[in-house]
């Protein structure tokens, strides 16, 4: 559960660049719901996930995770419950290192517990069986393959899954598609819903694709000037067509 109460964020305040990226906003999340957010540039989307992850702080108002009021903690305290992923595919990965170093780098980074960390076959297999779900072929090209040689949309849905493997349980996608060729989208937008099920996450994604804004979550959200001016729970979206959705941006 995310619940953000009479939330403010305000950038260079008092000077004569002062934003109000985030105004007032009251916003309750449930658990296992996948909410899309829609929204012109700088209507404050982004700033939103930063003030859930922790990587900026609130001027006002109060935001709790989990029964536990997280206000006040940095990112790397809210970590345990959350895993981002961000627009460009390198980031988060060590491009010379191979696919299995790779994710044990990130099992020791997040201290994972779904994974036995080490050299051993045990944590080889597991990562198999993890990467064969995503019906790439990348299971067997484990040790081989650096991960600066596979394709955009091959790391990023690696690092999607990299981030699920941790025990987090809110997964928070920051225009995860914007770098990627078409196909690559597709593959990548199909590999995180796939997750957010079989992880039973509660996950946030930030898109300016209307047709993915439509085709995928429980929830569709649209900001303006730092407020949610549209919100639209499950069976509000199931009667929405793709029309009314680029109506709205017209
Ligand atoms: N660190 C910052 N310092 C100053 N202003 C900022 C900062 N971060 C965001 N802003 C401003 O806050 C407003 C909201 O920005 P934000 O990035 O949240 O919008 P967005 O909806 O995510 O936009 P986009 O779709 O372009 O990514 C913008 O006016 C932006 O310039």
């Amino acid at each position: 559960m995310i619940e953000l109460q009479q939330v403010n964020k305000t950038f260079n305040k008092g000077k004569a660049n002062q934003v109000n990226a985030i105004v007032d906003l009251n916003l309750h999340i449930a658990d296992q719901q996948y909410v899309v957010i829609v929204g012109a540039n700088g209507s404050g989307k982004s700033t939103l996930l930063n003030l859930i992850a922790g990587s900026v702080l609130s001027n006002s108002g109060h935001i709790v995770i989990d029964g536990v009021s997280v206000t006040k903690l940095p990112d790397y305290q809210r970590s345990r419950w959350i895993a981002r992923v961000f627009q460009n595919p390198l980031s988060g990965t060590a491009p010379d290192l191979s696919i299995l170093d790779n994710f044990r780098l990130a099992a020791l980074r997040t201290h994972t517990k779904r994974l036995r960390i080490g050299t051993s076959e045990g944590f080889k297999k597991q990562v198999q069986e993890k990467i064969s779900l995503l019906g790439m072929g990348l299971e067997n090209k484990l040790e081989q393959q650096p991960m600066g040689t596979l394709s955009g949309g091959q790391r990023q849905a690696l690092t999607l899954l990299m981030s699920v493997m941790d025990d987090c349980k809110i997964l928070l996608l920051d225009e995860p598609t914007a770098a990627l060729d078409p196909r690559s989208a597709e593959l990548v937008m199909h590999t995180a819903d796939e997750l957010i099920k079989s992880f039973n996450l509660t996950a946030i994604l930030i898109t300016h694709q209307l047709k993915d804004a439509y085709r995928y979550g429980n929830r569709l959200i649209q900001m303006e000037e730092g407020k949610i001016i549209r919100d639209y729970n499950k069976e509000n979206k199931l009667i929405l067509t793709q029309s009314d959705l680029f109506d709205w941006f017209s």
